[in-house]
């Protein structure tokens, strides 16, 4: 090891922290107190707008009372509390791997390099059996009719441990249009922000708390998906939180896409449902 660095007992790297290790001499978990002006809206699933927060006096400044906000769809009770346990019970079998910021992880998925654009089946074996009957069940609803996932991802977030995930786009080179997740074992909240704020208002950063029942499947697509970044905070984690993050091909991986071959090699083997983690 070379001399001077840092033994860390958790996943994190860079700027990324938990309460692991934020242990007093490293100053980084300061950055995530300096919280500039922003403003707060709450999304109405019936309206599929955002509403300004009760209490929030802001129209001096130019900001208005709500907007449409469209790319969440929510589907509450999408699993039943029998599999709420056993979907965790048969997750807990797997390890879960030490992530960033106090988060642990479960992938199935293929072998992907960012930076570098490259993607191949590596030791992907398939989504977890147990997500069959999720995924048909989720095609039930026309907005997911055409949707196949070829990744699942698990997470597992602690308050112990200081779980959060931080304001992020997700890929678009190698995902496509839906990013699909299952809530389960306790309510929080997707934050969704945009750091110009709109045209029509001032210049602060805009929020947008999506609540997110347990047990409950949330899509994000559109604008919610590609402009909106999304975020879970640590404050709102109140309990052990694990979720399924399903996603699926991007069109360039897709029939008549530049490597649709690769695509549908992905694709056979994701929905075998024969899967083990990474
Ligand atoms: O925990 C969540 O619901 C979001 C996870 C997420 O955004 C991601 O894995 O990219
Ligand atoms: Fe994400």
């Amino acid at each position: 090891m070379a001399t001077g660095e840092i033994i860390r007992v958790c996943g994190c790297k860079g700027i990324r922290t938990c309460l692991r290790c934020e242990d007093g001499t490293s100053e980084k978990h300061l950055l995530q107190n300096n919280d500039p002006i922003h403003y707060e809206f709450v999304y109405d699933p019936v309206t599929q707008s955002a509403v300004l927060e009760e209490n929030a006096v802001l129209e001096e400044n130019g900001v208005r009372q709500s907007f449409q906000f469209p790319g969440v769809f929510l589907w509450e009770n999408f699993v039943s509390e029998d599999e709420e346990r056993d979907l965790v019970a048969a997750m807990d079998e797997n390890v879960w791997r030490q992530s960033q910021s106090g988060r642990r992880k479960q992938d199935f998925g293929p072998k992907v390099n960012f930076k570098k654009q490259k993607v191949r089946a590596g030791d992907f074996t398939g989504l977890p059996a147990v997500s069959c009957c999720l995924v048909d069940r989720m095609r039930q609803t026309p907005l997911l009719d055409s949707f196949k996932p070829v990744e699942q991802c698990n997470l597992d977030y602690d308050p112990i441990r200081g779980s959060a995930i931080d304001p992020h786009l997700d890929d678009s080179w190698l995902w496509g249009e839906h990013l699909v997740t299952i809530n389960l074992l306790s309510d929080t909240v997707l934050t969704m922000s945009l750091d110009q704020g709109r045209e029509d208002m001032d210049t602060g950063e805009l929020r947008v708390a999506v609540h997110l029942p347990r047990r409950s499947l949330v899509v994000l697509f559109g604008e919610a998906r590609h402009r909106w970044k999304h975020a879970i905070c640590r404050k709102d984690v109140h309990g052990r939180r694990v979720c399924c993050t399903f996603r699926e091909l991007s069109d360039e991986f897709l029939p008549g896409g530049e490597q649709d071959k690769l695509g549908s090699e992905l694709l056979d083997i994701a929905l075998k449902f024969k899967g083990t983690p990474l």
